[in-house]
């Protein structure tokens, strides 16, 4: 299985980047100058070609220390031939575009992004194309702000609680599962960027994640492991382990 580390923080290189996984290869291209945007897609060009080389061994598993390396992910499975459809757990929903975001984080946009709005600049130059909104659940997002509020109430993006997961809410077809760690409640989870009080406890999200496993039919996995680099890495195998395990089984 190819397990892929981008250690990177948008388009900040974190070496120390801790995380619940064992890679099979990094990627740390020396990125260019430009706009955060513009070294970020260039970065998610090498994602999206591992992704699509790892597809030919079963399911590959990319961990970043942010959501928007999934831009790269997604991209790497349509260029693998598949319509991927977008099952996202997060305590958040990175769902702003430049314009509604008030605090101008471009991790709060990946998901967003992945419907085709937002900044074109990663998209086009990875050719990455919008997943619709009906293929997408977003999973809990407990934080969400209010311009995403109103967004999520006129999409199509099915909304549901780590524990409302069910077969029937689940999209048909390939699925890219993202899991960012903030979904759980930092009681189980500490030094995360962006804890979300009032969570899930990480047996219950290991649960709705094995549940989407054993479809079968998930395509790639992102692991955004969104802490301050040295700070959870090791506890949070207690969620990565039983996934890898259960996709070596199921692919
Ligand atoms: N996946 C995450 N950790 N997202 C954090 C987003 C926080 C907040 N909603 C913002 O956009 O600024």
């Amino acid at each position: 299985m190819t397990v892929v580390l981008v250690p990177y923080h948008l388009d900040e290189y974190f070496p120390d980047l801790d995380v619940p996984v064992v890679p099979t290869s990094v990627i740390t291209p020396p990125l260019p100058d430009g706009t955060p945007w513009e070294r970020m897609a260039y970065l998610y060009e090498y994602v999206a070609d591992a992704v699509r080389r790892g597809c030919r061994d079963g399911c590959p598993v990319v961990a970043s220390g942010d959501c928007t390396t999934a831009l790269g992910t997604v991209a790497g499975l349509q260029r693998a031939g598949l319509d991927p459809a977008v099952v996202w757990f997060d305590g958040h929903g990175d769902l702003h575009t430049p314009e509604s975001s008030r605090s101008g984080y471009l991790g709060g946009m990946p998901l967003r992004m992945l419907t085709g709005a937002g900044d074109p600049t990663v998209a086009e130059r990875i050719g990455l194309w919008p997943v619709s909104e009906e293929r997408m659940v977003l999973v809990d997002a407990r934080d969400l702000d209010p311009p995403e509020k109103v967004y999520l109430a006129g999409s199509g993006i099915r909304r549901c609680p780590v524990q409302g997961l069910a077969e029937d809410v689940l999209p048909d077809g390939a699925v890219y599962l993202h899991l960012d760690f903030d979904v759980v409640d930092p009681a189980d989870l500490s030094g995360l960027r962006f804890p979300a009080p009032g969570g899930p406890r990480l047996a219950q999200v290991l649960a709705a994640a094995l549940q989407v496993v054993r479809t079968g039919r998930v395509a790639a996995v992102g692991l955004a492991c969104t802490w301050h680099p040295g700070r959870v890495g090791a506890r949070a195998r207690a969620l990565t382990d039983p996934v890898l395990a259960a996709l070596g089984r199921a692919t």
